[in-house]
């Protein structure tokens, strides 16, 4: 049995754009297996949020098919996706999207209790997610009460509590200086090492370095490998 977590196969999503068509992909295919962290790099526009978006079942492709640990998205109804995404997929976007009402165990806990889990075991859950990423101390503090590092770090831990064995990151690191970015790098590619499979959207070579293998998007279109070009001009800068 194949042990790929994520599978694209020749996927397209195209948007309607005036009289034309924006092919946000073009035909992509590429495979993430267990144990796994790829990264993704592209100029602004290239597909990157698209590519996201789709291997979280967020968004539909237009055409080809996406797999997640050998389910087809494209073949589930709604409320079977949903519970897919929530039990499986842990998703960290550029935005923290922490409930503002809720302290950081609640955040954390949250997808466990729609999940079905009971009260006392997903706090227990979220206790040791909130230790992974070094916050056990702040679990009963409000977001508006922590640093823009620390809820980036509850938004990881809220992607990693439970079974969830891919993890989607947009640019996680965002705003964040560059000690809390490695931890949370180094909380990430821990997770990944102990049997997930995840992708990471940056801008950043230095952080794609955490990755075990970086694919390139240009216009939508996975770049091929063996390209003659520069990583800086395949991201759209002069060296
Ligand atoms: N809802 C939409 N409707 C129409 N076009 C869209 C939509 N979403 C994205 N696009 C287009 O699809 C292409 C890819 O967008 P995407 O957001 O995936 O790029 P990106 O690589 O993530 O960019 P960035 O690095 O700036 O976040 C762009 O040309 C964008 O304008």
């Amino acid at each position: 049995m194949s042990e790929a977590v994520l599978c694209f196969t020749g996927v397209s999503r195209v948007y309607p754009a005036g009289d034309g068509v924006v092919r946000a992909l073009d035909e992509v295919s590429f495979e993430v297996s267990r144990g796994e962290l790829v990264a993704v790099m592209g100029p602004s526009g290239s597909g990157k949020s698209t590519l996201l978006a789709l291997a979280g079942g967020l968004d539909a492709p237009t055409a080809g098919s996406v797999h997640v640990e050998g389910v087809e998205l494209g073949g589930l109804d709604a409320t079977a996706l949903a519970r897919l995404r929530r039990d499986r997929i842990g998703y960290v976007f550029q935005d923290y999207n922490l409930v503002t009402d809720l302290t950081a165990a609640e955040n954390v806990a949250l997808p466990r209790e729609l999940a079905g889990v009971g009260a006392s075991r997903a706090r227990r859950e979220a206790v040791a997610a909130l230790a992974e990423v070094g916050l056990s101390d702040v679990a009963d503090r409000f977001p508006d009460q922590l640093s823009g590092g620390q809820q980036q770090r509850i938004a990881i831990a809220r992607a990693l509590v439970g079974q969830r064995q891919l993890v989607l990151a947009d640019e996680p690191t965002g705003a964040l200086d560059s000690r809390t970015s490695l931890a949370v790098l180094e909380v990430l590619r821990a997770r990944i090492d102990a049997g997930a499979a995840g992708v990471l959207v940056t801008h950043e070579p230095r952080y794609a370095g955490w990755a075990d293998r970086t694919i390139f998007l240009r216009d939508g279109r996975l770049v091929d490998a063996t390209t003659r070009e520069t990583p800086e001009q395949l991201l759209g800068r002069s060296s």
